[in-house]
């Protein structure tokens, strides 16, 4: 049984003499940043000039250049995108980290590949939320959070673990339970997740099913509504009740066609195909790949990119959203 952690578990008053830096205010940064100075953290934000400072300053931060902030922080939250860490760390955070401050990241895969290795004499932290950043704002401002796990790479002071959780109260997350793990634990589950089942796999699916059914002459329309926009209403029955919960509400006739069709199309090869994946992310071949493909420019990926977003379910989505006003006036999740 997985170790779990709730608010009672947490004292947030940890902080209380702390000053937070959190670098980056992107999906995450901003959702972080927002919820602990609403628990009532002292926050401040690390960036270089852009976008994101001038939405952070908006927010009302004290916003820092990235070397400036962090030698204002005791607690340093590192959010900036996986493949831009090392190097801005190297250069802007390793030379100003105090002796007994904390290092926190929200994914491990920078310390698990050894991309960054701290001083022993700071803590290394995780606070890994189970949720995109926008949604760890949005769930906290409803009044509740998201779950997340927590590991401790590195214990400098003896207060490590004490320090993750009253972090995890600050964004929301003991509320709805937090976790226990290692580094090793989350980087490889996460990458797993979001490749064979959230992103990835989901993604294909869709696609899948509004391609099948294009093809054979339905109407895009319904094919959209059939094979995406459903998908929520399905998964939000799903994330209340679980599987049994979702089959409930649904007839008997798509119950059947559920157990009779659903290992037909996730069948044995697709199982095979998510053993190779987690194999090359247990390797290290998928964090190889990804590190390259960055230090290359990016051209598949931007052209993978580009070409995503010119799908047909795009188009005919986007139209669609338009006379959903509780969908397209949802407060813009675009930064
Ligand atoms: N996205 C998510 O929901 C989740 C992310 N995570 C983890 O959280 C971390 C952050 O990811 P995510 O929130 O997606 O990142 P984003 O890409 O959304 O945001 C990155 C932020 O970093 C800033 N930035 C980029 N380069 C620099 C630089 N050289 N110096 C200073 N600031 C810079 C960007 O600012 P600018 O506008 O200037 O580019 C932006 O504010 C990652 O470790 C990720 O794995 C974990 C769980 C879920
Ligand atoms: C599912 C994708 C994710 O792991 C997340 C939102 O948790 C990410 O890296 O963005
Ligand atoms: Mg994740
Ligand atoms: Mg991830």
């Amino acid at each position: 049984m997985a170790q779990m952690f709730y608010e009672h578990h947490a004292d947030l008053s940890l902080f209380s003499e702390k000053t937070v830096a959190v670098i980056g205010y992107g999906s995450q940064g901003h959702a972080q940043a927002q919820n602990l100075r609403d628990s009532g953290v002292h926050v401040i934000v690390g960036l270089r000039k852009g976008k994101s400072w001038e939405k952070a300053e908006a927010d009302g931060f004290q916003v820092f250049e990235v070397d400036e902030a962090v030698k204002r922080a005791d607690v340093v939250q590192l959010l900036l995108p996986d493949e831009l860490q090392a190097k801005v760390y190297k250069e802007q955070v390793e030379p100003h980290l105090k002796p007994g401050s904390a290092l926190f990241f929200s994914h491990g895969f920078n310390i698990h590949f050894g991309q960054i290795v701290p001083p022993e004499d700071v803590d290394v932290i995780l606070v890994a939320p189970k949720s995109p950043g926008h949604l760890v704002r949005r769930v906290y401002c409803e009044g509740f959070g998201v779950p997340a796990l927590i590991a401790v790479h590195q214990d400098a002071t003896g207060n490590a673990h004490a320090l993750a959780l009253a972090y995890c109260k600050g964004i929301g997350s003991t509320k709805a339970g937090v976790i226990q793990t290692t580094f090793k634990e989350e980087t490889e589950t996460d990458l797993f997740g979001e490749q064979a089942v959230l992103c990835g796999g989901v993604s294909q699916l869709i696609k899948s099913g509004f391609e099948t059914l294009v093809e054979a002459g339905y109407q895009p329309e319904v094919a959209y509504f059939e094979c995406l926009h459903e998908l929520k209403l399905i998964v939000d029955l799903m994330y209340e009740n679980g599987l049994s919960g979702m089959r409930y509400s649904i007839s008997d006739t798509a119950e059947y066609g559920d157990y009779v069709s659903g290992k037909r199309v996730v069948a044995e090869s697709s199982r095979e195909a998510m053993k190779q994946l987690l194999k090359e992310i247990q390797d290290g071949t998928f964090a190889r790949r990804w590190i390259e493909e960055n230090q290359t420019g990016r051209k598949q990926f931007t052209a993978m990119r580009e070409a995503e977003k010119e799908h047909e379910i795009e188009r005919v989505g986007a139209k669609l959203r338009e006379m959903m006003v509780w969908v397209s006036q949802k407060e813009p999740i675009q930064q």
